[in-house]
């Protein structure tokens, strides 16, 4: 009887066992939260004094302090930050720690790759919070290996109408692209990197919120057709695209008439019923604006960079974005375009093929940002790192989405694509159903979420 029920716990053990090694690869985040934080946590809290004295980030306790441990007749020795809180996340933990002073957020951002060896987790970003708090987010897993956004982003219109949870960030956390806190941005990477997937992310979120969408794809509209029913303009070439771009200049000054009318700087400020609707315009391979074949071209590809250069400077106030993509982006584009990049305060650079395209996205954003793009693996698409220009960074991998989805999501929600006048011209033609997309083409009807 002994030895069955012996042989019956072994092979529950190693059912157990056995469970828990399948759920590491396969769903590392069950396996994080039954195996991974409890152990994390445990680890944290026996070993976190000694971790933290053997790398460095403990200082010497204050005179105060001092004279209280000698007169309870104990020993003076070095103290590590406090730690406020700890925090336990689906994904790892988030310590925010005061810091003792003489140590300085650099101190932990130095030490991060001996602490997360020491604490056994995958990764840890140090952010800086508050004026004398940082906090450590430990993340216990590769959460980038395979990205599944929070089940809450899933619903359209989440966030407010210029906020569009875009990917996942190392830590976890969801990395957002808001319109109002960075109005233009650049997103750079090598051949088949994960530029368009990027874009596709950004234009299926936009697509269920109150904006128009204008798009610029001169590689003869391959990357952006699909999703011209949610489009309020679309050009396929440089000729169209700078008649277009001198469009969205004339709307610019339109808008600037009808603030200076209503007395107010920004369009957020005007009456909801007088307000404009946003405009994000999304530009593919900007080089195939900007590449000229004859001199000919040349005129026009100086006006266009002008037209850009002049949105990029001024049209956030009024509600217009620019959300441009390329393999490079640096003064072999021709005359204006590394101005024009000073303005695009958001930066994606995805896998790039040597450093100087890392140095064009991130240079002027931090150095550690730029190394770490040129070690995305080419066998991670998708990935990259995400800086602004307040000098934060962090590496995001978007959701893999197909063009079906997109185009699908652009044809659902293709009644709210608003009229331009200054753009009608630019007005792409209805498009009859693809192969992926199951709904049906109706601007008259609004379709349940
Ligand atoms: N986040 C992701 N997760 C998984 N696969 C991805 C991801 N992003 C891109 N891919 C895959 O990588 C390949 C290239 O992606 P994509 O077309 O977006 O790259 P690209 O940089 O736009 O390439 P190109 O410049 O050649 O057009 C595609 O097969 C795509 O499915």
């Amino acid at each position: 009887m002994s030895d069955l029920v012996t042989a019956a716990e072994v092979a529950g053990v190693l059912s157990a066992a056995g469970g828990l090694g399948y759920a590491k690869v396969r769903a590392p985040r069950v396996w994080w939260s039954l195996v991974g934080l409890p152990v994390t946590r445990v680890r944290f809290a026996l070993t976190y004094e000694s971790t933290m004295d053997v790398c460095g980030l403990t200082v010497q306790p204050t005179r105060a302090r001092a004279a209280l441990l000698r007169a309870t007749r104990k020993e003076v020795l070095p103290v590590p930050p406090r730690v406020r809180r700890v925090r336990m996340t689906s994904t790892g933990l988030r310590v925010t720690l005061r810091l003792a002073a003489g140590l300085e957020p650099a101190d932990l951002v130095a030490a991060s790759a001996r602490l997360r060896h020491a604490f056994g987790v995958y990764s840890i970003v140090v952010v800086d919070t508050k004026p004398g708090l940082v906090e450590l987010r430990m993340t216990g897993y590769d959460v980038l290996r395979r990205v599944r956004m929070p089940r809450i982003l899933h619903r359209p219109r989440t966030g407010g109408p210029l906020m569009v949870p875009v990917a996942l960030r190392e830590d976890g956390g969801v990395f957002v692209r808001n319109y109002l806190r960075i109005p233009h941005a650049l997103t750079l990477g090598a051949n088949q990197s994960g530029k368009s997937m990027y874009q596709r992310n950004l234009i299926r979120g936009l697509a269920s919120r109150d904006v128009a969408l204008v798009g610029i794809d001169c590689k003869r509209g391959v990357e952006q057709i699909r999703f011209v029913s949610r489009f309020s303009a679309f050009a396929t070439d440089p000729e169209t695209a700078a008649g277009l771009l001198d469009a969205l200049v004339g709307e610019m000054e339109d808008r600037f008439d009808l603030l200076s009318l209503h007395q107010v700087s920004d369009l957020w400020e005007l009456p909801e019923d007088a307000r404009p609707v946003p405009v994000v315009v999304f530009v593919d391979e900007v080089a195939e604006l900007f590449l000229t074949s004859a001199k000919a071209d040349e005129d026009r590809r100086d006006r266009m960079v002008k037209q850009l250069i002049r949105l990029a400077q001024m049209a956030r106030a009024v509600g217009i974005y620019l959300e441009i993509c390329g393999q490079r982006f640096g003064s072999e584009l021709g005359r204006g375009a590394t101005m024009l990049r000073a303005q695009l305060t958001g930066r994606v650079c995805h896998r790039v093929n040597d450093k100087q395209t890392a140095e064009m996205g991130l240079g002027d954003i931090s150095p550690e940002a730029m190394v770490a793009a040129t070690q995305i693996r080419a066998d991670r698409p998708g990935l990259a790192v995400a800086g602004d220009a307040s000098g934060g960074w962090s590496r995001i991998r978007t959701p893999k989405v197909t063009t079906d989805e997109t185009a699908a999501a652009c044809r659902r929600y293709a009644y709210l694509t608003p009229d331009l006048p200054a753009l009608a011209a630019f007005r792409p033609p209805a498009v009859s159903p693809g192969p992926g997309d199951a709904l049906p083409l109706d601007k008259s009807r609004p379709v349940a979420d």
